[in-house]
């Protein structure tokens, strides 16, 4: 058996792909809740189970310093995310969260954080159907304790949490081919300080492109080009709701944002989201908004600098102000605030700007999946109106 968790986990398997008789929908049935098991999964003897409170600086900072150094790192592992404590709060303590849903592991002795796993509920719609489900996120084991089949345990006692809440659904995304994606995003990174992604390794200069023709080719404007175009405010939330409501509604899989959400994860705040919109000068009517969150990673092998700045576009809608436009003005503000590179998936209507606004192609995908929903086919990514953190 290749995937000897996730052939026992209730997601499409690789065998059934082509299987037509399989209905879209929920695969295994909600169990009565006094029938989910009620302690948690059993951890090898030197661990223990913890929730972590993200609303303590102290906790928060735990979490921060395990994915500091255990986190995600790109497949020629010179990066690692780096995402700050302001953003772990922000991406947890969405609302609605359960604290349960923010789950640890510590080292019994040494009270030492060695493992975490986060879930944050969500409403999704597939279609016309709109489920309660949990976005998974941060997963991560310490260097030290891989490879020891703690990732199904984790998954496992996150599972239950949530089963706990009546949730029968995940969302989440990975790096690694596993059963089976909803869709296989690519991913694409607009150079902004092409001198610094040169020297960092992340970008190379082609043989024809020297380094000066290189900083002439992304140059842009110091200011944005559109009419009326500026930051978000706590008074746009209702007209932004609505907006973007609309336009999300035209993907097969979207989130469902009501005022509150809308509020929590577009409000700018500093060093994790920035949005902006435009608001027509006459009718003052917001036509259009784009938005972008700061991930920094982490330079593993240079002398010179320690930090990739990166922004990563979230969502957006466009219906007055041409959508390559708009975009191009985000890349202007990204500019402004120094950031090093601006990176985007396939996803959304984002194919229509990335090549003419000199996207260049990364090396990897981004696998979007379900737990608990099978879909007859996969989407293309182009059909997917859902940015996870
Ligand atoms: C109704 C609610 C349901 C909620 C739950 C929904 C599901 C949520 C699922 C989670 C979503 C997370 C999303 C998310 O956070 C965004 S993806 C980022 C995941 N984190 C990292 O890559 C950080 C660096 N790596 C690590 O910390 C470890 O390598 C991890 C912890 C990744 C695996 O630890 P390890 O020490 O290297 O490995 P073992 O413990 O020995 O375990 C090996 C098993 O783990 C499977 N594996 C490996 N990477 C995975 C990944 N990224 N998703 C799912 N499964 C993953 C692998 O296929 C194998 O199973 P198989 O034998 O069946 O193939
Ligand atoms: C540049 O530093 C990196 C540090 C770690 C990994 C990678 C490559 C990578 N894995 N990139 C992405 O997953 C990615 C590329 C473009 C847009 N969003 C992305 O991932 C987002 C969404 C999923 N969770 C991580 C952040 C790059």
């Amino acid at each position: 058996m290749k995937h000897k968790f996730w052939e026992t986990q209730p997601v499409g398997q690789f065998k059934d792909l082509g299987n037509s008789s399989l209905p879209e929908g929920p695969i295994e049935l909600p169990t009565p809740l006094s029938e989910v098991k009620q302690e948690p999964y059993n951890l090898p003897s030197l661990y223990e189970w913890t929730t972590c409170d993200m609303g303590s600086d102290e906790i928060c900072n735990e979490v921060y310093i395990l994915l500091t150094n255990n986190y995600v790192e790109d497949d020629d592992n010179m990066f690692r995310f780096n995402y700050s404590k302001e953003f772990l709060q922000w991406a947890l303590r969405s609302p609605g969260h359960f604290g349960s849903w923010h789950v640890g592991v510590r080292v019994k002795a040494s009270k030492k954080l060695v493992a975490f796993i986060s879930g944050i509920p969500v409403n999704m719609r597939v279609r016309d159907q709109v489920l309660k489900m949990a976005e998974i996120n941060f997963l991560c084991v310490h260097k030290k304790l891989r490879s020891k089949r703690l990732a199904p345990v984790m998954i496992k006692e996150v599972t239950r949490r949530i089963h706990l809440e009546n949730i029968w659904q995940a969302a989440f995304t990975a790096g690694v081919l596993l059963p089976t994606p909803i869709t296989t995003a690519q991913y694409w990174h607009r150079t902004l300080n092409p001198k610094k992604l040169i020297d960092v390794g992340f970008s190379r200069l082609s043989e024809r492109m020297t380094m000066s023709r290189a900083i002439k080719l992304y140059k842009l404007p110091n200011s944005t080009t559109t009419p009326g175009f500026r930051k978000m405010e706590l008074r746009d939330v209702p007209a932004v709701t609505k907006l973007l409501k609309n336009y999300l509604s035209r993907f097969v899989v979207a989130p469902e944002f009501d005022d509150s959400e809308v509020e929590h994860w577009l409000l700018p705040r500093e060093n994790v989201v920035d949005s902006y919109l435009v608001e027509s000068p006459v009718t003052h009517e917001i036509t259009d908004l784009c938005s972008f969150y700061t991930l920094p990673s982490s330079i593993l092998h240079s002398q010179e600098y320690s930090t990739l700045k990166a922004a990563y576009s979230f969502y957006y809608v466009a219906t007055s102000t041409p959508l390559l436009q708009l975009m191009n003005d985000a890349l202007i503000i990204a500019k402004q605030k120094d950031f090093d590179v601006f990176n985007a998936l396939d996803v959304m209507e984002n194919e229509s700007f990335l090549k003419e606004l000199k996207f260049g192609q990364g090396d990897g995908q981004l696998y979007y999946y379900f737990y608990n929903y099978r879909l007859q086919n996969a989407l293309k990514p182009s059909e997917l109106g859902l940015v996870l953190l």
